[in-house]
């Protein structure tokens, strides 16, 4: 079975989800097997330095542009499929995998299934679990090959970064089919940090749109205060105006990896998901046991967040050091 990982990346790095695809083809591999990772931007020589684990590396390359769109992203994606003829595609739940994903299924009449959680092999066909409704019911379906996935950043681990071997890279120039695409990307708004850095926090506290108002955030920012932690939250809390958009923590907001994640009324769609799902330590409050955030908590308090928040920091505050 030969498998197409679909990679991301901009300036000089690769998106992180993009070792996860890897490893998710990876993962079904069986002995002689090939996985190809594919790459188009401007990073791809990041890319040839990063995706070992796969057995080859299919790199467009934008040098001149880190604005790609995905319609060009998904032409050069096609021709590669056309040459490859690969069994499976996958590809990740990202902005520009959105419109991939669906572009590359129309076209080639290949089944596609969304939000995948987990990827299993059944002879000729695979066992997948996707997600629906947010997350809250999880889907068991049968896809026969060819197919596309599209992975939900956060459902694999990373593969272990690592150069590919020279002779198994294969560039060619991106331009073309970016300068001829009928969407043109003008910019891209990269947030300032001045303020905060949520990437590099080692604690957080998030809220979601259980805190129910603005003025309630002040309670979890006090228990922040207490724990040394920096405030975050979902993007209804930032929608709303109630933190600023560099406190958003998500597919469209921050994405963190700290030591500590106390999640205080986030229900755990997909979308945010994406930005902590590897946190160290994930601590869930919300008073639905349904609640998808407990898929990836490693511990979960089902009760009102206004409860638990209130004795904690009488908790800490009593006892300073604990
Ligand atoms: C393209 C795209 C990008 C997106 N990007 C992001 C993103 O970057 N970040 C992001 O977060 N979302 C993002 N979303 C939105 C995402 O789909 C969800 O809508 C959002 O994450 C839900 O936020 P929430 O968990 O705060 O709110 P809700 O889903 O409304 O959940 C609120 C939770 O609070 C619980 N609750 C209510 N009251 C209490 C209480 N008193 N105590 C304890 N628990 C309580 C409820 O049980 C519920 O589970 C994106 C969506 C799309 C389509």
């Amino acid at each position: 079975m030969k498998m197409i990982a679909c990679t991301e990346g901009r300036s000089d790095r690769v998106e992180a989800f993009s070792l996860e695809m890897i490893n998710a083809a990876r993962s079904i591999a069986a002995a002689g097997d090939e996985v190809v990772a594919f790459f188009a931007g401007q990073a791809a020589k990041a890319a040839a330095s990063s995706f070992g684990a796969a057995d080859r590396l299919i790199a467009a390359d934008a040098a001149g542009s880190d604005l790609i769109p995905a319609e060009a992203y998904a032409r050069l994606l096609r021709d590669t499929i056309a040459a490859e003829q690969p069994d499976l595609v996958l590809v990740p739940y990202s902005a520009n995998g959105l419109d991939v994903a669906a572009d590359i299924a129309a076209r080639t009449g290949w089944p596609l299934l969304s939000y995948v959680n987990e990827i299993k092999r059944d002879g000729e066909s695979l066992n997948v679990v996707a997600q629906m409704y947010g997350g809250k019911v999880l889907a068991e379906c049968v896809v026969k090959l060819p197919a596309v996935l599209m992975v939900n950043p956060g459902a694999f681990e990373e593969a272990m970064p690592g150069p590919v071997d020279a002779a198994k890279v294969q560039q060619f120039d991106a331009m073309p089919a970016i300068e001829s695409s009928r969407v043109k990307m003008v910019a891209i708004d990269v947030p300032d940090y001045a303020d905060v850095d949520l990437t590099t926090a080692e604690r957080i506290v998030c809220v979601g749109r259980g805190i129910g108002d603005e003025a309630s955030i002040d309670i979890a920012r006090d228990l922040a205060t207490i724990l040394g932690a920096e405030i975050a939250g979902s993007r209804p809390v930032v929608d709303n105006g109630w933190l600023p958009k560099l406190r958003q923590v998500g597919k469209s907001g921050q994405k963190v990896k700290p030591k500590l994640y106390l999640a205080l009324g986030v229900s755990g769609a997909p979308e945010h998901l994406e930005g902590m799902s590897h946190a160290d330590l994930i601590i869930a409050v919300n008073t639905d046991p349904k609640a998808p955030i407990f898929n990836v908590a490693h511990y979960g308090a089902t009760c009102d967040l206004f409860d638990l928040v209130a004795s904690l920091s009488d908790r800490l505050q009593a006892s300073p050091g604990r």
